[in-house]
């Protein structure tokens, strides 16, 4: 076949929709220079920001609620969904989308079925287990679906068939060299060479508890020497961190530069949102997964496999504390030689070449 022309993109919500798309966008347009990459998104998420700050050209569709569990009905009768729908027909007709690639969040709904009206290939990617409620409408509309996990293989009936092409993530943290990044991290973040230092997110909207718990023992990690570079989250609001401490803690509201923060840091002390776990272990770096407790699970699977491999610890919400964190991660950030075994575990998990290999799975579905 020839080179794509055009083809359309749909994901929204949080950053963990948005990211593995703008990577997918990026190899989409390394292979065919000249290819049309139109996103959709909806009115309010996060691509807003994201999406135009990469060069990418999002249209806004009307925005509409999904049920959080699977309900066949919404197909079937509301004004706004088909509102939405129509919105995205009339966007893939005017670009002449030759395909629409997915990536989850609710925008994706109308962009499956008005792909599907129109008999267009669709291809889904999906990083969770249970898949989320947009990509399981989306798979009564195709058998193309494409997840970035092993273990989504054998724990979700509906992506048992499915093709593992593993997450794509952006060419700045795939191609980096962590030891060669260091020195401009550090001196970019205020941050110290010659002592450890803790990475803190919570993924792309922030997370509270650890907000909180890592704040509340900012005072344990500095008399114990360790530094702390501390991202407060989207949608998170501001912490108080003493400013009297003898080494440096850092809090930044967000990183759009996030292989910077993977540069300076020793160990990562997160939640289990897919890309993060994606992200940590194609750099082998050894992370403390504290997993968001109200989703089903799901980022506690994403982290179990890491931390069996030796590459993590898991902690539970609730447990995060102070003291646990002065028990834990003060003596593990102290010890080279562990962080290193980590890391080297995590990265036999980790996998860099997700963007090509949904590339090729796109190519299979328009050929
Ligand atoms: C609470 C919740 O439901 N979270 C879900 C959400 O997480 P969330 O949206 O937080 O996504 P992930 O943790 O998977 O990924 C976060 C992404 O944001 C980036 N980042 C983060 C902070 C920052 O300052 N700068 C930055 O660039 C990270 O590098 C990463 O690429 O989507 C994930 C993927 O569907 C799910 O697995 C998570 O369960």
């Amino acid at each position: 076949m020839g080179p794509l022309r055009s083809v359309v993109l749909a994901g929204g919500g949080t950053g963990g929709h948005i990211y593995p798309l703008l990577a997918f966008a990026d190899a989409l347009r390394r292979h065919f220079p000249q290819i049309r990459i139109t996103t959709l998104g909806s009115p309010k998420g996060m691509e807003n920001q994201l999406i135009p700050a990469a060069g990418y050209d999002l249209r806004s569709i009307p925005a509409f609620q999904l049920p959080r569990s699977l309900n066949l009905d919404l197909l079937r009768t509301p004004d706004r969904m088909y509102r939405s729908a129509h919105a995205a027909g009339e966007i893939i007709d005017e670009v002449e989308a030759e395909v629409v690639v997915g990536f989850g969040g609710y925008v994706s709904v109308p962009a499956y079925l008005a792909a599907w009206r129109r008999e267009l290939p669709i291809v889904i990617h999906e990083v969770n287990v249970p898949p989320g409620v947009a990509n399981r409408m989306g798979m009564k509309f195709t058998k193309r679906v494409a997840v970035g996990f092993p273990h989504q293989l054998e724990q979700a009936e509906a992506l048992r068939n499915a093709r593992l092409v593993g997450v794509p993530l952006r060419t700045g943290i795939t191609h980096m060299d962590r030891p060669a990044l260091r020195p401009q991290a550090l001196y970019h973040f205020g941050l110290r060479p010659d002592l450890p230092v803790l990475f803190v997110s919570g993924g792309s909207s922030g997370a509270r508890t650890i907000n909180l718990a890592v704040a509340a023992a900012a005072k344990r990690l500095a008399h114990a020497g360790i530094q702390v570079l501390h991202v407060q989250g989207g949608r998170n609001d501001p912490f108080e961190v003493p400013n009297d401490l003898p080494v440096p803690y850092v809090v930044v509201p967000y990183l759009s530069d996030m292989q910077l923060g993977y540069a300076a840091a020793d160990l990562m002390l997160c939640r289990g949102g897919a890309i993060t776990v994606a992200e940590t272990t194609a750099l082998g770096m050894p992370a403390i997964y504290v997993p968001y407790p109200f989703s089903n699970q799901e980022q506690r699977r994403n982290a179990l496999p890491v931390v069996e491999a030796g590459g993590g610890l898991l902690v539970d919400n609730s447990e995060l504390t102070p003291d646990w964190i002065e028990r834990n991660i003060i003596p593990l950030a102290r010890d080279r030689q562990r962080l290193a075994q980590m890391g080297t575990a995590a990265a036999g998990y980790g996998r860099r070449d997700g963007d090509e290999q949904l590339l090729r799975f796109v190519l299979e579905a328009v050929s």
